[in-house]
């Protein structure tokens, strides 16, 4: 089966009036179609950088991105990009909103716009349809750009800390959400937190990255008995702790190596 996303040898160095600097270091990666991929490592470590470069917002110093085979030169239409703000304007209605990347790309269709209905409806905000953002709670309005992010039909999302800025309870009520929405239509997912237990409860795999420079250390791949739960149910699974562990280890001893390298510097 073709990758999802392949990865190989990227390397990106970043140049400023302060020098050059090495942001990651050739990765490679392959996700899988359908896939649900964790993305943790301490912060600089190049999570960001590195979903920009696979949603071809950078190009990247060397190495290439392929999406389904095809080489990334530019942002592609078949990755959708959510982030821990959700960039809604606060001019236009929920509805309006939720249309842009349509508008933008010009497939503002008779069947999109039912989609976008119908999306709002299974996503619990229908009726908020006419209602403008300031209007919403965070956790709505997140629940908004995720329809804005799945009504362009994009086949992998890259997800950079969607849940961050919401208190604990939404935040649980949007990884079941998110989990079951993106299974029923198996998307790809690619998932950067700096929650454990949320990489833990969403993911089929968990990354860890170093840093100095930001390459890729570690693969966990997720115990069965967890992934076939709800990520709010995953974690009651006996499994779910000595893999949070493993996890949370594993980061201790990157901030430590990368403690070293920084006093090298
Ligand atoms: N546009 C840029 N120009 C120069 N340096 C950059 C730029 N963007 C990122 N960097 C640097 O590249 C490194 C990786 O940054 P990046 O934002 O990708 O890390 P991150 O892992 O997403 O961080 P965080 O967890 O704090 O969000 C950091 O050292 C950062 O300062």
């Amino acid at each position: 089966m073709e990758a999802a996303v392949r990865l190989n040898e990227i390397t990106q160095v970043y140049v400023t009036e302060r020098g050059a600097s090495l942001a990651i270091e050739e990765i490679n990666l392959s996700l899988e179609p359908g896939e649900f991929v964790g993305l943790v490592g301490p912060s600089g470590c190049g999570k960001t950088t590195l979903l920009s470069i696979i949603a071809g917002l950078i190009r990247p110093t060397s190495g290439t991105v392929q999406i389904f085979g095809e080489t990334v030169e530019s942002p592609s239409g078949k990755v959708g990009y959510m982030l821990q703000q959700d960039y809604l304007f606060p001019w236009r209605t929920i509805y309006q909103n939720v249309l842009v990347g349509l508008e933008l790309t010009g497939q503002l269709t008779k069947a999109n716009r039912e989609y976008a209905l119908h999306l709002l409806n299974e996503l619990g905000l229908a009726d908020t349809k006419d209602q403008y953002p300031s209007q919403l709670s965070g956790g709505m309005r997140q629940r908004v750009a995720l329809v804005r992010t799945l009504v362009t039909e994009p086949d992998i999302l890259l997800l950079d800390e969607p849940f961050s800025a919401l208190d604990y309870q939404t935040k649980l009520e949007l990884e079941d959400l998110l989990s079951a929405t993106l299974k029923a239509r198996g998307k790809t997912a690619l998932l950067v937190t700096h929650d454990i237990s949320e990489a833990v409860a969403m993911s089929d795999r968990v990354l860890v990255m170093g840093r100095n420079p930001g390459i890729l250390r570690k693969e966990i791949i997720i115990p069965e008995p967890i992934r076939h739960e709800t990520p709010f149910k995953a974690r009651e699974a006996a499994e779910f702790h000595p893999i949070f562990n493993q996890i949370w280890r594993e980061l201790e001893t990157q901030e430590r190596k990368s403690g070293v390298n920084d006093a090298n510097r």
